[in-house]
């Protein structure tokens, strides 16, 4: 067996906070019955984020590319959402390799701080103000999806939205603790500005992982 950093920095052992199946919650497929990968580890810092215990990677177990690959063939549906922590602080080229070969449909959230490694079939991405994004990240995009936390989230969503390819979709999603006055906002935003469209966290509403 070899090193485990080595393995990390290769990317065929990743730290995983968790993996489970639901319904993914927000963006375009949202409703999507999805088996999601959360890697531990991210340096993005945003104030509000809902999942602040998946920072510190050194919390969470390593596993082999092999055993996430058939642990997600448990479940029926053949899509996975990677997402985290900062997923893209890792070299995906492996895990991906490997959910491909096994026949997945691969999604990924991620902020786009890190360079962009791996195959995938959807890429979300959620620029944050607290980490410059990686220039490699803007002609992956499939999706912008800004966090409207403070009105001037409108305008940094405007400035991605001119660095992404155009068939990229734009979203805008309300931050959660904030989403009695940031959703009439962004309600009001997408009216005006047509080519935006609004992204729910439904899984929180329906109480589902
Ligand atoms: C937890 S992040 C993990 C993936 C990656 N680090 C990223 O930020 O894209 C998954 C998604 O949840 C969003 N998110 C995190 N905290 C949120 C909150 N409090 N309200 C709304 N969306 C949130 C992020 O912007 C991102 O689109
Ligand atoms: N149901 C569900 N949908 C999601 N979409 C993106 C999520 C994430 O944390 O990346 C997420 C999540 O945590 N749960
Ligand atoms: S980049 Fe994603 S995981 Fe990291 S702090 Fe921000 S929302 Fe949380
Ligand atoms: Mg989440």
């Amino acid at each position: 067996m070899k090193n485990s950093k080595i393995e990390v920095s290769e990317g065929t052992a990743l730290p995983v906070m968790e993996a489970f199946y639901t319904i993914q919650g927000e963006g375009t497929f949202s409703g999507s019955p999805s088996y999601f990968i959360r890697l531990g580890g991210c340096d993005v810092g945003c104030v509000w984020c809902d999942v602040k215990d998946s920072w510190d990677a050194a919390k969470w177990p390593l596993w082999s590319v092999d055993s996430i690959v058939s642990e997600a063939m448990k479940f029926p549906s053949r899509t996975v959402v990677i997402t985290g922590g900062e997923p893209l602080m890792y070299n995906l080229y492996p895990l991906t390799y490997a959910l491909k070969e096994n026949g997945f449909r691969i999604h990924i959230e991620t902020s786009g701080a890190h360079p962009f490694s791996g195959i995938f079939d959807w890429v979300c991405f959620s620029p944050k103000k607290f980490k410059k994004p990686h220039p490699s990240i803007y002609e992956k995009a499939d999706e912008l999806k800004v966090i409207a936390y403070h009105n001037s989230d409108f305008a940094f969503a405007e400035e991605h939205a001119s660095k992404v390819k155009p068939s990229c979709q734009k979203l805008l999603q309300p931050e959660w603790s904030k989403k009695e006055n940031m959703t009439e906002k962004v309600i009001d935003y997408v009216k005006s500005n047509p080519n935006w469209k609004i992204s729910l966290q439904t899984h929180k509403f329906m109480d589902i992982p």
